[in-house]
């Protein structure tokens, strides 16, 4: 069963009405962990405290920022939140001019294993439940505020948990919590075909990005494993359905690696494949990691690949280089720290 502080509200006024219970006092209580950001229920002043004692014994979960590292050159926050098992996951906070975006986790690991992923590196501990997602938001909103939008690409394939995910976007979304419109939400994907025709037929219009990397089946198989079992075709006879059904353009996820996905035929076969398609390409510098070999391209080739898109018709755009001197590569502080700690 799902902790209190982690259910959606229809499944909180049933637990308290199982408790014997008004199913107003559910709702006060959703009001209290996901409005009030309450975690401790002798706080919770709306409700009689006979019920307070008696809610007692049912566990809550809990998410706390380990360590903060914070950048010298921008605004850019990177945490190590500790999850009850001592697990570490990692987010970014970033300020736009429009307000706080913050990158959250949605795994302990991952276990699609892409190559230039440290996030994968020891494969998936295990899901996150929705309010360790959740509490990775509440915790830096009580530090800095309100968070405007969100982007599900911190460790973890995020269809992997879809179940888990859909609930934690559910409250986060709800009028009587925080609440955030599904549209400030990006799910990015590696490309698992059933989650994304999930997304498709169901009415939460929230943001896909699909993490392309390469244009060319064989190169994106050789670059991620997953590739083989979920092919470009099938991945973008989906993308199309999601766009057909919610009207939203897909984002697409570039990881640029030197002499394997900037070269002049990938430049080609990206425009086949995209032109026609509503999209945003976003071009992201490969962020070294010890595992992987390959480079990431200087910057007059990342500014010339952009161009060339741009040339042929493209929506693209560079990563903005946030918190760049926190190593903000996904997945390397947590192995660091877990490894320090023996995890
Ligand atoms: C860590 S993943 C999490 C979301 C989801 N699993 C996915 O693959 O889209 C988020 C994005 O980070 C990118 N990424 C991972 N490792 C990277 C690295 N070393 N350098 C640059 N981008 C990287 C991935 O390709 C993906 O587009
Ligand atoms: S890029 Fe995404 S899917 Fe691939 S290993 Fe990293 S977290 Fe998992």
């Amino acid at each position: 069963m799902l902790a209190l502080n982690e259910q959606r509200l229809e499944d909180l006024e049933k637990t308290l009405k199982d408790l014997g219970q008004a199913s107003f006092r559910g709702r006060q209580l959703f009001e209290y962990f996901h409005k009030q950001l309450g975690k401790d229920l002798d706080t919770c002043s709306t409700l009689p405290k006979s019920l307070r004692e008696n809610l007692g014994d049912l566990p809550l979960k809990s998410v706390d920022i380990a360590h903060t590292f914070a950048s010298k050159k921008d605004q850019t926050k990177k945490f190590l939140f500790r999850l009850e098992d001592q697990r570490l996951i990692e987010g970014v906070l970033m300020k736009n001019n429009y307000g706080y975006s913050q990158c959250i986790s949605t795994q302990v690991g991952c276990r699609m294993g892409c190559h230039f992923c440290a996030s994968t590196k020891n494969g998936l501990v295990r899901n996150l439940s929705p309010y360790e997602m959740l509490g990775q938001i509440y915790e830096t909103t009580r530090r800095y505020g309100k968070i405007h939008s969100i982007i599900l690409m911190g460790s973890g394939e995020p269809l992997d948990n879809l179940e888990n995910v859909l609930i934690f976007m559910d409250i986060l979304n709800s009028p009587l919590g925080y609440p955030m419109s599904y549209r400030n939400m990006t799910l990015s994907t590696c490309g698992l075909v059933p989650g994304i025709l999930q997304l498709a037929h169901q009415d939460r219009k929230v943001n896909l990005a699909l993490s392309l990397h390469s244009p060319f089946q064989k190169i994106r198989e050789g670059m991620m494993p997953i590739a083989k079992r979920y092919d470009l075709k099938e991945i973008f006879q989906a993308l199309d359905q999601y766009t057909d059904q919610l009207g939203r353009r897909v984002s697409y996820e570039y990881t640029l690696i030197d002499g394997v996905n900037n070269r002049e035929e990938d430049l080609e076969e990206l425009k086949k494949l995209l032109k026609n398609r509503l999209h945003h390409l976003n071009l992201i510098p490969l962020n070294p990691i010890d595992e992987y070999g390959e480079d990431r391209p200087e910057r007059a080739k990342v500014l010339y690949f952009k161009k060339r898109c741009e040339d042929m018709g493209l929506n693209v755009t560079i990563r903005r280089e946030q918190g760049g001197d926190i190593n903000a590569s996904c997945g390397q502080l947590r192995q660091k720290f877990e490894e320090e700690e023996g995890l």
